[in-house]
């Protein structure tokens, strides 16, 4: 039998999983098969750990700073301690006084103190929420010299942050509970933050993402050239890679305005849709200075409207493979259309107050016109970011597959379509019904929290998603493929697992991002993280670390699939997916 470490009853410091932060905890007992600890914190929680998260106390020196809490709870009780001493600890109402602009010479000179001395913890506003992580170790050593009114303010803001850092397990319950006593503080405390942090943190260039300016710039020319020819490889009859470049047409054949002006039509009926008012209004997540916006939800309405339409269209004999025909011209005019749009929402950006801006928004025009300036472009009550996301261009893709669908009848001679194209057809259909139907879903996502509304949006969202998403029913058209029923069956068992991954996991996120507090997430565990928000650590995301991009993976794959094996092509969307959803990981971890 392996021998053990620690014995029972001995006390020890514990690592928090998933952190470099070890806690004061007791071994209750040792399991000599999975070789776990069974620890207890201060606390009262109890995990079990690995030997190598284990230290005996002996391995730690004592913290320098005021903390010498090690325990989750005892670090709670400190932290009311610490708060007591501090200028924080006024009512409210007074500190808020302070952010006023009646302190403007305070903040000035906190400025110079923050560039100076906090440079450790790089903070910079995230959406809407109020810091980011920099990459440096969670850990951070607190200053204790005295100082200036200015800067005992930004201590107390470190000292916020700090306190956000050290990760808690509770039950979920005592977890809301606690949350509900202190969240008044807090708001407090963050807010502040907040709009300090946005006014003194420029972005270093290290910051920038996507690869700075040289990558937004290789992206917003590359990407355009690489659908093209993506599209024209899939035309020709044998779109091996092999067959490397496809003919290219001339510039002047891929222009037509008629396409233009069909594009333009569909753009403002989807707008005018987004107007009814119809639908529940609801609100946005906070933004930076703690207002909410207001959305519509009537996605789904827009989805039944325009499917009567295109359904009086076909009755009415409209002939749909002008679509198929004029691909490429649609490509180009949605390329033109989103280039001027984007043009559009950099130059209104430049006129709006700072507040307004997206926190991934840099001071650099190229970069800025990329990621986007402003956060929430809106005319009116038109949201535009809002609306691009799920409106012409998601409805556009199921639009798209159906003309595929009549394309691959009419050029194949079928008198209905093939199985394949009814599988890719009705595994998407799923896919943007569920988009739609679950539209408040949207508001959570780092599209809307994080990013300005720009190129990348514009394109994405109305070029890429309608024309690459659509690539599978646009190669079934010229490149058949039989699909039998027991694989059929198969390929749809694993477009609903991937389904069921997906929704769930999404659900449960939306759920616990709308009310922490709701009764029935209340068996599930959290962490707290230093963006002072909490991360759910089990159901869906104690499964893996991002469900829903697994679901989301598993439904790529079994909608490329009915497509068979003979080429590569229609596999691209499940490369090009696993690229953005583990860079977006990424982007979601660094935050
Ligand atoms: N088809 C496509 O092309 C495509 C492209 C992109 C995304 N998607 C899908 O769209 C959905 C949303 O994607 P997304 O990129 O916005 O990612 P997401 O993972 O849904 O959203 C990121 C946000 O989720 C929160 N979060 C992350 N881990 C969490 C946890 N353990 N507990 C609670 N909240 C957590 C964080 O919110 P806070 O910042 O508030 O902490 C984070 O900012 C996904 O299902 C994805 O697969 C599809
Ligand atoms: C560099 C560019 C090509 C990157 C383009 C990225 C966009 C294509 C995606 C960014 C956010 C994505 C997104 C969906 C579709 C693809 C994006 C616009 C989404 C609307 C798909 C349906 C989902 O249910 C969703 C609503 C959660 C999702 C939101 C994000």
């Amino acid at each position: 039998m392996p021998s053990r470490k620690f014995a029972d009853g001995e006390v020890v410091r514990g690592r928090w999983p998933g952190s470099s932060l070890y806690y004061e905890v007791e071994i209750l007992s040792h399991d000599s098969t999975s070789q776990l600890y069974t620890v207890k914190y201060k606390d009262g929680t109890e995990l079990e750990l690995k030997e190598n998260d284990i230290k005996p106390l002996t391995s730690f020196r004592q913290r320098k700073s005021g903390s010498t809490s090690s325990s989750p709870s005892r670090r709670r009780g400190n932290r009311s301690r610490s708060r007591s001493r501090s200028p924080g600890r006024r009512p409210p109402k007074d500190a808020r006084r302070s952010a006023s602009a009646s302190h403007q010479a305070d903040i000035k000179e906190a400025r110079r103190e923050v560039e100076v001395k906090l440079t450790p913890l790089v903070l910079k506003p995230f959406g809407n929420s109020i810091s980011r992580y920099n990459g440096e170790p969670e850990h951070i050593e607190r200053n204790d010299v005295p100082h200036k009114n200015t800067q005992e303010k930004f201590n107390l803001l470190q000292e916020s942050s700090y306190i956000s850092t050290q990760y808690s397990l509770r039950p979920r319950r005592e977890e809301i509970r606690l949350k509900e006593m202190d969240s008044k503080e807090e708001k407090f405390v963050t807010k502040e933050l907040a709009v300090r942090t946005f006014e003194v943190t420029p972005i270093r260039a290290k910051d920038l993402e996507f690869g700075g300016v040289p990558g937004v710039l290789l992206i917003m020319f590359g990407l355009p050239v690489f659908l093209f020819l993506l599209l024209l490889m899939c035309k020709q009859k044998d779109p091996s890679l092999l067959n490397f470049p496809p003919p290219l047409p001339a510039l002047y054949e891929l222009w037509e305005t008629r396409v233009f002006g069909v594009c333009l039509l569909w753009f403002l009926i989807q707008a005018l849709f987004y107007l009814l008012p119809i639908g529940k209004v609801v609100e946005g997540t906070p933004l930076i200075d703690g207002r909410r916006l207001k959305y519509r939800l009537n996605g789904f309405y827009a989805f039944i409207l325009t499917s009567a339409i295109i359904g009086t269209c076909l009755f009415q004999g409209v002939e749909f493979h002008y679509v198929y025909r004029h691909f490429l011209q649609f490509t180009l005019a949605a390329t033109v259309f989103c280039v001027v749009l984007s043009v559009y929402l950099y130059m209104r950006s430049l006129k709006v107050p700072r507040k307004d801006l997206s926190p991934a928004s840099s001071g650099n025009a190229v970069y800025d016109f990329f990621i986007g300036r402003e956060l929430n472009p809106r005319i009116g009550t038109f949201d535009l970011k809002y609306f691009c996301e799920l409106r012409p261009g998601l409805i556009g893709w199921v639009v798209i597959n159906l003309v595929m669908l009549l394309a691959e009848m009419k050029i194949q001679s079928r008198a209905v379509p093939s199985l394949a194209m009814i599988l890719v057809n009705s595994f998407q259909l799923l896919y943007v019904v569920d988009a739609l139907w679950n539209e408040e879903a949207v508001l959570t996502t780092m599209d809307i929290i994080h990013d300005g509304f720009g190129f990348m949006l514009a394109f994405g969202d109305l070029v890429w998603v309608p024309f690459i998403y659509s690539f599978q029913a646009f190669y079934l058209v010229s490149h058949p493929n039989e699909v039998s029923w027991p694989m059929a069956s198969l390929m749809i068992v694993l477009k609903l697992c991937g389904y069921v991954i997906f929704r769930g996991a999404n659900s449960q996120k939306n759920a616990f991002r709308k009310n922490p507090s709701d009764p029935k997430l209340a068996h599930l565990k959290t962490i707290h993280t230093s963006t002072g928000k909490n991360l759910l650590v089990s159901g869906w995301w104690g499964f893996v670390r991002h469900p829903n991009y697994l679901g989301d993976l598993i439904m790529a794959l079994a909608w490329s699939l009915p497509c068979g094996f003979n080429h590569i092509l229609p596999y691209f969307y499940v490369v090009y997916f696993t690229m953005l959803l583990v860079h977006r990981e990424a982007r979601d971890e660094y935050q």
